[in-house]
């Protein structure tokens, strides 16, 4: 073709992303449903996965309605463990720590029951989340440390700032 630009592969037979995660310390574990006669059964987070070596400290769950966005969110001691149960969630992240290897790297992935998997975001890197399907999502956070009321380990920044090379909205 005279124009354009060709694909080249993003995805390996097995359906598996040829991109590694681009920043240092974010893990993914692409989790495949068990389909039984009633329904399915996902796993969503065990210990012996190894993707981190912090504890459960709480879990809660964040709803978005269709086209809703949250973020940008960055925790200083906190981290984050990410799963979509119902919808579809483009979850966005920016290296933000200055001595990282990939200080200053944009990476995206679009996670729901159609491709589960849970998504480790270490202390320091900004995240957002965009509910990208025409249904409310369902997000699942199964952090390390509970939320302290009194002195929340969070800090935003608007999801269009000028400070991350990438906007949310
Ligand atoms: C996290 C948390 C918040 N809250 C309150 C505080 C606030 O009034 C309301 C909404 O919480 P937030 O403003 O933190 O919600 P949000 O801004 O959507 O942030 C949350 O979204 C996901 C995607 C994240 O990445 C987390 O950082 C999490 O804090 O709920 C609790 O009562 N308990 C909790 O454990």
């Amino acid at each position: 073709m005279a124009t354009g630009t060709a694909d080249g592969q993003v995805v390996t037979p097995d359906w598996m992303p040829i991109e590694p995660v681009a920043i240092d310390g974010v893990r993914v574990k692409e989790i495949r449903p068990v389909a039984t006669s009633t329904g399915y059964l996902t796993e969503i987070f065990r210990e012996e996965w190894e993707l981190d070596a912090e504890p459960v400290g709480q879990v809660f769950q964040r709803t978005l309605y269709p086209g809703a966005v949250t973020g940008w969110h960055a925790h200083a001691v906190t981290t984050d463990r990410l799963f979509c149960c119902v919808g579809s969630v483009r979850i966005s992240l920016f290296d933000g720590r200055k001595a990282s290897p990939t200080f200053g790297a944009v990476w995206h992935k679009i996670i729901g029951p159609l491709r589960p998997a849970v998504i480790i975001i270490p202390p320091g890197i900004w995240h957002g989340v965009v509910s990208i399907g025409p249904e409310t999502a369902v997000l699942l956070n199964l952090v390390d440390k509970a939320y302290a009321y009194d002195q929340p380990d969070h800090w935003r920044l608007p999801p269009d700032t000028d400070h991350i090379p990438y906007k949310l909205v």
